[in-house]
């Protein structure tokens, strides 16, 4: 929080919903905590390669399912083919406390119920194009929390990469919940803000994002 006024909460987008601020310095460290362990494996970080042979600037690993450009598999057959590590009953309840704030509406959350984390980390050079959260065999909703450096967040539709977007700066302990006509509109970090993070998070530099989601496919 760089601002003298609290930032407000805003919806660049119908059942799109940024919560500033909503993770405590308690949550952050214990989740940047987490993260550095699923880092190390059974299945380590790593900057995933893309069929026609490019390789992502962020560095990411999942928990409960594990993502490969374009498909959900429980074995990283792309990384070291060991099974990835469970997705904890913790972070679900954090993911439908996540759905009540962003939406105000118990039983939506209540009915949350996500099976897969990326955990994406972004040094100061790294960006995402923009996309579609598309692999995942249900429409509901993605919950993204931020800890460490700002970034730019680009919001935009459903129909096409480009504009009409929202650019949104994504803070340390901000959540970004979107669903609903939102599910699939195109979205990318197009922009790190070195150096902006507070190093009590644990993440001395950097950003991490985790997206928690429903994958769809059937359980264990
Ligand atoms: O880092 C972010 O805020 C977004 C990440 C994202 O869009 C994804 O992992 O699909
Ligand atoms: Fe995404």
């Amino acid at each position: 929080m760089n601002s003298l006024l609290p930032r407000p909460r805003s919806s660049p987008a119908p059942g799109a919903v940024h919560v500033p601020g909503w993770l405590d310095p308690d949550r952050q460290r214990e989740l940047v905590a987490a993260c550095r362990e699923w880092a190390r494996g059974p299945v380590p970080m790593r900057h995933t390669r893309l069929p026609r042979g490019g390789v992502m600037s962020v560095q990411t690993v999942c928990v409960g399912w594990h993502w490969r450009p374009y498909a959900y598999s429980r074995d990283a057959s792309d990384v070291n083919g060991a099974r990835v590590a469970e997705f904890p009953g913790w972070l679900g309840e954090l993911g439908r406390a996540a759905v009540a704030e962003a939406y105000q509406d118990p039983a939506a959350a209540a009915a949350y119920a996500p099976d897969t984390a990326l955990v994406n980390f972004y040094d100061g050079a790294a960006t995402m194009g923009m996309h579609q959260d598309k692999d995942e065999r249900s429409g509901d909703p993605v919950v993204s929390l931020s800890i460490g450096d700002t970034c730019v967040f680009r919001f935009g539709n459903t129909e096409t990469r480009t504009r009409p977007y929202t650019d949104v700066e994504l803070e340390s302990g901000d959540l970004f919940v979107f669903g609903g006509p939102s599910r699939y509109a195109f979205h990318g970090v197009p922009r790190v803000r070195p150096g902006t993070g507070d190093p009590a998070t644990g993440l001395a530099s950097g950003r991490l994002n985790l997206t928690l989601r429903v994958t769809g496919l059937p359980g264990p």
